[in-house]
């Protein structure tokens, strides 16, 4: 089975309402493309700062929500909206992502759980738990080409994660992103291969597009890996949009022929879900 997706990598704008546009903008360039899903990147309506995820937030089928399932509908595409913060009843601020069907109704909703707290020397430094809490949900898809996992940016770099989408019967992994120029150069390539080889699954990372000028300077560089581990699409660090056609069959394929799901001494080691 077949998936095209179309991976929008965007300059991220301060004025809210304006990402939202430039999205429409480019959902209709590429509207007779037949396009099954499209993917953001991260924080796509939010400058990635923390004093800016309170002050943009908005509570789940707001405005902003409301926009995007109505985009979804209109081009009738599965969107997988990067992410947007999101508060909730008692104020908690949320890094979310979600995934809208091709009727405009939504069919995931992942909080992102590891927090994105780094000190490099030198180098990046980031706290998201200033004013960010976590969620606490793994977060796995039906769609009519069967199951998607969805985690966001620094989630990824913890196997056990994507391994346990996996296990729910993920064979596609999306991944809305923005890492930086200390570890985009070191490991934002490394880290899609290495998951997509472990799960022998697609891992879509989209991220938003560079601005040299922003209190956050995003690597850019959305890519899409092959369940063998091999870079199918990378983009550069500039706004644009990337188109991939997925071969699910591929990853059965793959698994039947090098076992590693099947071959898990599962009595030696376990992963547990909660
Ligand atoms: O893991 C990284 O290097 C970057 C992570 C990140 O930027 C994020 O989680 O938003």
């Amino acid at each position: 089975m077949k998936v095209k997706i179309a991976q929008i990598q965007a300059h991220v704008y301060e004025e809210k309402g304006e990402n939202l546009k430039e999205l429409e903008r480019n959902l209709e360039r590429i509207k007779d493309e037949k396009i099954d899903l499209v993917t953001l990147g991260e924080m796509f309506n939010c400058p990635y700062q923390t004093p800016c995820f309170p002050v943009y937030a908005e509570a789940e089928r707001g405005e902003t929500w409301q926009k995007l399932s109505a985009l979804a509908k209109k081009y009738q595409i599965y969107l997988s909206a990067g992410s947007v913060p999101e508060k909730d009843e008692e104020g908690h601020v949320y890094n979310t992502a979600y995934v809208f069907d091709r009727q405009g109704r939504q069919i995931a909703k992942h909080r992102k759980v590891h927090l994105f707290d780094i000190a490099v020397k030198g180098g990046q430094c980031y706290q998201e738990s200033a004013t960010l809490t976590a969620g606490d949900q793994i977060t796995v898809f039906d769609t009519e080409f069967g199951k998607m996992g969805i985690c966001i940016c620094f989630d990824c770099r913890f196997p056990e994660i994507v391994r346990l989408m996996t296990l729910q019967g993920a064979k596609v992994i999306l991944v809305p992103a923005a890492f930086n120029m200390t570890t985009g150069p070191a490991h934002w390539e490394l880290m899609f291969r290495g998951r997509a080889v472990d799960n022998q699954c697609y891992m879509i990372g989209t991220s938003d597009a560079r601005d040299e000028q922003a209190g956050y300077i995003s690597w850019g560089h959305s890519l899409v890996v092959s369940p063998w581990g091999d870079v199918v699409a990378q983009m550069d660090e500039k706004p644009g949009i990337q188109v991939t056609e997925l071969d699910l069959d591929r990853v059965e394929a793959i698994r039947e022929q090098l076992p590693l799901l099947s071959a898990r001494r599962t009595d030696l080691y376990e992963l547990k879900e909660k």
